[in-house]
């Protein structure tokens, strides 16, 4: 008899040895999901699943088996990846160096083509196969495809220098109708981010992926943003673990955010625009935690780090905070 089995026999009848959990443990595990399901019953979510979230084919196919947990039960998830450690890899074995500015990747029109090929021909699709081996809805494309972005050139600054970085740009018109179609149609869209300059269409530029998915997640109209990165949510003093922030206003990040810096600039600025654009909610959520996407939307704890807009300075009018 495993070690499973004595607990299960222990445990007394219907104790599942695979969960470790009591029948009346897993019911109040489902009845915790229904006023979620319930709030979020037909929702828009984007949610952006970065490079460094995706570290071994478990944690991929979780993540793939959660859209797919969404779609089935009436949200519609929009997925925007990324992609970083993929392309710095595909770079390194091209004899390219990486180099990143104000958490940007200086692009050459060299590492373009790479950064193309890897997020559009190897990214995405291993993450619409893996959706697509548990339900045949996902559909890659990229913000080339339907008109999808527009970018123009990124003017960026670091400590209030300028700076060069390239073939880099800022998402500046967004048109979502390809989205929506597929939406429309059952689909779980799976959105790679290049996008083609406004100035010269045939020119392609590299967008962050957290800027990308802020753009969308606004146009979309989304419900919320959930972003997926390696730590368990923002630090106000990286890295000192009791600096974790559970909730922040846009307000109080603005503030903060010049003292950020790396990855977490274009991640907290993403929150904020989504915010400040009309997204109710977005998130930054540990990746690394299997099936950290559903966790987040159907339990009342939640995890990582909620930006949620200003409070309305006007009692009469003030919502109450769901
Ligand atoms: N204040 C902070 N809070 C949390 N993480 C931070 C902070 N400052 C820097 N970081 C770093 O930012 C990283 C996440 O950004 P990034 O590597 O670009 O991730 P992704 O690939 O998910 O977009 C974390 O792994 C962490 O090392
Ligand atoms: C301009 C810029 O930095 N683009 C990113 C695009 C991919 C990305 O954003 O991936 P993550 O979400 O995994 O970081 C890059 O080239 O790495």
């Amino acid at each position: 008899m495993s070690d499973h089995e004595t607990i299960g026999a222990a445990a007394g009848p219907g104790f599942d040895t695979r969960t470790g959990l009591r029948p009346d443990q897993k019911a109040e595990v489902l009845i915790e999901a229904l006023p979620w399901l319930q709030e979020f019953a037909g929702a828009l979510v984007v949610v952006k699943y970065g490079g460094n979230a995706m570290i071994d084919d478990d944690l991929k196919a979780a993540f793939a088996q959660d859209m797919v947990f969404l779609r089935q039960v009436g949200l519609r998830p929009v997925v925007v990846h990324g992609g970083g450690p993929q392309i710095s890899k595909m770079l390194d074995r091209v004899g390219i160096a990486s180099e990143f500015r104000g958490g940007l990747r200086v692009t050459t029109p060299e590492a373009m083509e790479v950064v193309r090929m890897v997020l559009t021909g190897q990214v995405s699709r291993e993450l619409v196969g893996l959706v697509n081996a548990h339900a045949p809805r996902a559909v890659g494309l990229s913000g080339e495809d339907g008109g999808l972005f527009g970018a123009v050139r990124r003017h960026a600054t670091v400590d209030g220098e300028p700076v060069d970085v390239g073939l880099v740009g800022d998402v500046v018109q967004v048109n979502p109708s390809a989205v929506e179609d597929l939406l429309e149609a059952g689909r779980i869209p799976v959105v790679s981010t290049v996008a083609p300059d406004v100035d010269d269409p045939t020119q392609v530029l590299n967008v962050n992926a957290d800027t990308a998915a802020a753009a969308l997640a606004v146009a979309l109209g989304a419900k919320k943003l959930i972003v997926l990165t390696d730590v368990e949510g923002l630090y106000t003093s990286w890295p000192d673990p009791t600096s974790l922030v559970e909730q922040i206003t846009a307000g109080e990040l603005a503030t903060l955010l010049p003292s950020l810096t790396s990855g977490m600039v274009p991640k907290m600025e993403a929150c904020l625009r989504a915010v400040q654009g009309g997204v109710p909610r977005a998130s930054v959520i540990d990746g690394r935690q299997p099936h950290s996407v559903l966790l987040e939307v159907f339990t009342s704890r939640g995890n990582g780090t909620m930006v949620v807009p200003d409070p309305d300075p006007d009692p009469e009018t003030a919502s109450v905070d769901a």
